[in-house]
């Protein structure tokens, strides 16, 4: 058994501080690091903990403050910067806290640091999203060239990948102006804090919800929990892509989980199918849900399927195809189908790479099977 030592004081040092915490205590849980367990029956409704503004760490705080960051840096990299250059001058609360923060090697699993062999392996939506991290990451990083001497870069992409995996959205209230231009209000993305205590909830697709206002974050339960169940918070409607992509875990239930088909359709279009389904807004993005296939890709296998004439009909909404439907529903079949054999080869490529983190490829194969099974829900034709 494992201690627990750090995680009492720092439950401890958060009641004395103000965080109200009902019902909940945090455990260590096979697969998910740490995470929340009821300590009695709760029932839904019920305030689960409930957080001082002046506890978040956010771009307004004093510990990121007092480093003068250049204000152009998006507040992810704000954040990451402070707590890179705070790491060696730490107050108590702050030592406390990030004693029960996830170490360097809990971020293995985590796309961004896997070698570019694997992550050429990830599923198309996951290395799409993985492209735009690495952006933002080397956006934050040239912001902050002056700012984070290179001995401490690895550090830094630590707290980056930690802030990016911790934070809440959180508007920060304006100070009372009596004059002067109001400043510009943050995309949605840039609204964070870190919330010492609530960050030790674990994701799933449904869970409880996080609501602030300007003086508080709390955490209200969203069903009844029974004694020893962990309590969870949903990040939002994340399919596993995004969640491998930006936080390196996929759910094994996951209501929201669907497939990416370009990869699989996009090289079968000519260039003039291409030029037609661009015009009428429906290039690329096809996708497999749970239940169905989207509308998209009913729309570009019609374009595979028939004559411009026709194709545009339905493009246009003018034709509901459904006379077709049977020939749709066959072709459906033979490009999932294809696209499954190519996913078994990739598999046997990713279990043969010897050079590779285990935990990364179990977690990449992972994927790929989760993403076997929900195409074999829809190679039955007609189905
Ligand atoms: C806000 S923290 C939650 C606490 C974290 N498990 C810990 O050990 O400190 C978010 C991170 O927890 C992990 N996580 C969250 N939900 C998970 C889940 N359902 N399964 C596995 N890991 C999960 C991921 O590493 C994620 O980046």
């Amino acid at each position: 058994m494992t201690s627990m030592a750090e995680h009492e004081a720092f439950t401890a040092w958060s009641e004395e501080h103000g965080v109200e915490i009902n019902g909940i205590a945090p455990a260590k849980l096979p697969g998910r690091g740490l995470g929340m367990v009821a300590q009695r029956p709760i029932k839904k409704g019920e305030i689960l903990v409930s957080v001082p503004a002046k506890l978040l760490v956010t771009t307004a705080s004093p510990l990121v403050r007092k480093y003068k960051l250049p204000s152009h840096c998006a507040p992810h990299g704000q954040l990451a910067a402070a707590l890179t250059l705070s790491h060696d001058e730490l107050d108590e609360g702050q030592k406390i806290w990030r004693a029960t923060w996830p170490t360097r090697d809990d971020f293995q699993t985590t796309p961004l640091l896997w070698s570019a062999e694997l992550q050429a392996l990830l599923p198309e939506h996951a290395k799409q999203l993985l492209q735009k991290q690495k952006e933002k990451y080397r956006k934050d990083m040239g912001n902050l060239d002056n700012v984070i001497p290179q001995p401490k870069r690895e550090v830094f992409l630590y707290y980056w990948l930690l802030v990016n995996s911790r934070c809440f959205y959180w508007v920060i209230p304006s100070p009372k102006r009596r004059r002067g231009p109001r400043p510009p209000k943050l995309a949605p993305d840039d609204c964070m804090a870190l919330c010492p205590f609530a960050d030790y909830f674990n994701h799933a697709d449904h869970g409880c919800d996080f609501a602030t206002n300007a003086r508080k974050g709390w955490i209200t339960c969203d069903r009844d929990y029974n004694e020893g169940e962990e309590v969870y918070v949903s990040y939002g409607n994340h399919n596993n892509d995004m969640l491998l992509a930006e936080y390196g875990f996929i759910l094994e239930q996951n209501c929201w989980d669907e497939v990416m088909l370009d990869e699989a359709i996009m090289p079968r279009l000519s260039a003039s199918q291409k030029e037609l389904l661009e015009e009428y807004g429906f290039l690329g993005n096809y996708v497999l849900d749970n239940d169905q296939i989207c509308h998209r890709s009913q729309a570009v296998l019609r374009v595979l399927l028939q004559p411009k004439g026709k194709s545009v009909r339905f493009l246009r909404g003018d034709d509901d195809g459904e006379s077709e439907q049977g020939l749709v529903d066959e072709l459906r079949v033979k490009v999932l189908r294809e696209y499954k054999s190519t996913i078994e080869k990739r598999l046997e490529t990713i279990m043969g790479m010897d050079g590779e983190s285990m935990s990364q490829r179990v977690i990449l194969t992972d994927r790929w099977k989760q993403i076997l099974g929900l195409l074999e829900k829809r190679c039955v034709s007609g189905g």
